[in-house]
């Protein structure tokens, strides 16, 4: 199996720990007292973008970003954007200034993927996030369940929400979608441009406030469309400060926290992915991640692997149970199944 190399700023992470015991921890390792705490806002090739807050490090002090390295005592654990670091050399926000991150708060939520379904690597994108806001066109491109269904089991085994946004509902009507989607309870928003402006951008803005949410989405959905709409400076920003710093430009291939208006929540685009391999998804949970399905197993024979012939769900979905969609959701599911031990056709 070749091990792809990804310019992508995540962090890899073989999925089965080596069997080595980790090092001790050194008694004598610097405790750090005068190190302040930071957020993680953009990730550029080893650089990175940290924002501090209004009055951290001493009262007065404004916010700033500080553009940081990572310690060599953190050693090969990646920092991804999202993350909350603490940080200690020069955190004034001096635009020729260097941190160091030494040292990384525990993460309340990791967002993972690999590079396909067997793939042992396996990269965090995006930490502390706690919805997954999925990004799909009505029409043009027309939507992929099984992308989208993918994207629901990566959100389900993160323990993130998942928020449906139905873009270019100018083009094509969202019943028939819907119709699919209903079984699911899956929160969504219907958006279009036109004459009439931005339709469901601010019922979009509701669904974002006080939340970390990351979004994701296929190129030409609308995606970039939407974050502008929603966060009409903030790229800029990070562009701006990378700029000034001179050390290497923000690129659209890496993952960017981009604050709401009125600092009511953040926005991760992660403008790279737009996939998921779900290597590292445990198979036998992957049923669980279909509850629309999973209700249907307890027909099954015990050890069930839900892609063989005795299996119950073919007669589930047959008897309508699984709802209008229950044929494609079993197929999807399915074919998540053969992907990920390997068998694909
Ligand atoms: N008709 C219609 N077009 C839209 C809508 N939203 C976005 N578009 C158009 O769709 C195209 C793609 O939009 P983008 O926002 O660039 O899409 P993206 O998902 O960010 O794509 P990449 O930039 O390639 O990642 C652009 O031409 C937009 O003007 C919409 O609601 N209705
Ligand atoms: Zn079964």
């Amino acid at each position: 199996m070749t091990r792809r190399t990804s310019d992508y700023d995540e962090s890899d992470v073989r999925i089965r720990p080596s069997r080595r015991g980790s090092r001790p921890r050194s008694k004598d390792r610097p405790a750090h007292e005068d190190a302040v705490p930071g957020l993680v806002i953009a990730v550029d090739r080893g650089r990175y973008t940290v924002l501090v807050a209004k009055g951290v490090g001493g009262k007065g002090n404004p916010e700033r970003i500080v553009t940081a390295m990572k310690a060599r005592e953190l050693g090969r654990k990646g920092i991804v954007v999202g993350d909350d670091v603490e940080l200690v050399g020069d955190t004034t926000g001096n635009p020729d200034g260097l941190a160091r991150i030494v040292r990384l708060t525990p993460r309340r939520s990791v967002l993972r993927r690999t590079a396909d379904d067997t793939d042992p690597v396996e990269r965090v994108i995006v930490s502390n996030a706690d919805q997954l806001v999925i990004v799909t066109a009505l029409a043009n491109p027309e939507p992929r369940p099984r992308m989208i269904d993918r994207c629901l089991v990566a959100a389900y085994d993160a323990g993130l929400d998942p928020l449906l946004v139905l873009t270019k509902a100018d083009l094509a009507d969202a019943d028939d979608f819907l119709a699919h989607y209903a079984p699911l309870n899956v929160r969504y928003i219907v958006t279009a441009t036109g004459d009439s402006g931005f339709e469901g951008l601010e019922a979009l803005h509701e669904q974002l406030v006080d939340r970390i949410s990351v979004f994701i989405g296929h190129s030409g959905v609308g995606k970039s469309t939407l974050v502008n709409g929603l966060v009409p400076d903030a790229r800029r920003a990070v562009g701006v400060v990378n700029d000034f710093t001179g050390r290497g430009r923000h690129t659209s291939s890496s993952a960017v926290a981009l604050r709401l208006p009125e600092g009511a929540g953040w926005v991760i685009d992660t403008p790279g992915v737009r996939s998921f391999g779900l290597a590292h998804v445990d198979l036998a949970r992957i049923i669980q991640h279909f509850p629309d399905l999973e209700a249907g197993t307890s027909q099954c024979p015990r050890g069930c692997t839900h892609d063989e012939e005795e299996c119950a769900l073919d007669a589930w979905v047959a008897s309508g149970q699984a709802g209008p969609a229950g044929t494609s959701r079993l197929e999807s599911l399915r074919r998540l199944l053969r992907a990920r031990s390997g068998d694909t056709e």
